[in-house]
């Protein structure tokens, strides 16, 4: 049996040398689900996959609209489960009814980004921004990867370093959502993997295997968990076209 220690709490998860909320859980799926995982993003169409300059990414239940507009649909079981199952008992900090997404318009992610990422491959710096309520929930798959974290203000500091280690979450909240942009650089080596230069270091769940401070990346995965604010029921516009 491949047990998981998840926290009893997100301020568990607390990385607590951010700016604003972010929360790291390593081992968040165990190694079986990520091959399962792993497989499903792999065996979709084809076309599924958009292919852009230095990575492919895939959106489900669909893409968004051009007014960031997201058609009515479930996600799939496989990206619901293990992941959000597992996230949404997770209370925000002892004795509290709430969990991550509580707040969010519809208590629940309601769209996964999936990102692809070959070695030297990576995303440039930017913001997620407003069509999302702001919360992001990414788990990892394949092989680490440093994502870079730094303040819209540059007044307030060159930022931080983010070590996200296979099939762990990150979540990112608060103020490191809007007060700032994050990217992953087109290295095919990470460096400079050590205490005083990760963020999340203390909460790493296998300090070890980055023991030289580097690490060669492989193909990595993000499953990139949001709720899309706008979504238009299909069936209902139909219904009320029909009312007329
Ligand atoms: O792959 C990641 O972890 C980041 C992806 C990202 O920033 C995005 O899809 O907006
Ligand atoms: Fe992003």
């Amino acid at each position: 049996m491949e047990d998981l220690k998840l926290p009893a709490t997100l301020q568990e998860a607390l990385i607590s040398s951010l700016p604003g909320s972010g929360y790291y859980m390593p081992n968040f799926i165990t190694p079986t689900e990520e091959d399962y995982l792993l497989q499903k993003v792999n065996n979709v169409a084809l076309p599924t996959w958009k292919h852009l300059s230095h990575r492919r990414l895939q959106a489900h239940p669909s893409p968004l609209s051009s007014s960031n507009t997201l058609l009515a649909a479930d996600l799939p079981l496989w990206l619901s489960n293990p992941v959000i199952s597992r996230l949404h008992p997770i209370p925000l900090f002892t004795d509290s009814k709430d969990n991550l997404f509580s707040k969010s318009p519809h208590r629940a992610p309601n769209h996964c980004l999936i990102n692809e990422y070959k070695p030297g491959q990576g995303i440039h710096a930017h913001e997620d921004g407003d069509a999302y309520y702001p919360v992001v929930a990414t788990v990892s798959l394949g092989s680490h990867i440093v994502l870079d974290v730094k303040p819209k203000d540059q007044a307030r500091g060159p930022g931080w370093r983010i070590l996200q280690e296979p099939r762990s979450l990150l979540i990112t909240t608060g103020e490191l959502y809007t007060g700032c942009l994050h990217g992953i650089s087109e290295i095919e080596v990470d460096e400079h993997l050590h205490a005083e230069d990760i963020a999340n270091w203390k909460l790493l769940g296998d300090k070890e295997a980055f023991a030289n401070g580097r690490a060669v990346r492989k193909t990595r995965v993000s499953l990139t968990y949001r709720d899309v604010r706008k979504v238009q029921n299909l069936g209902k516009a139909f219904g009320a076209l029909g009312r007329r």
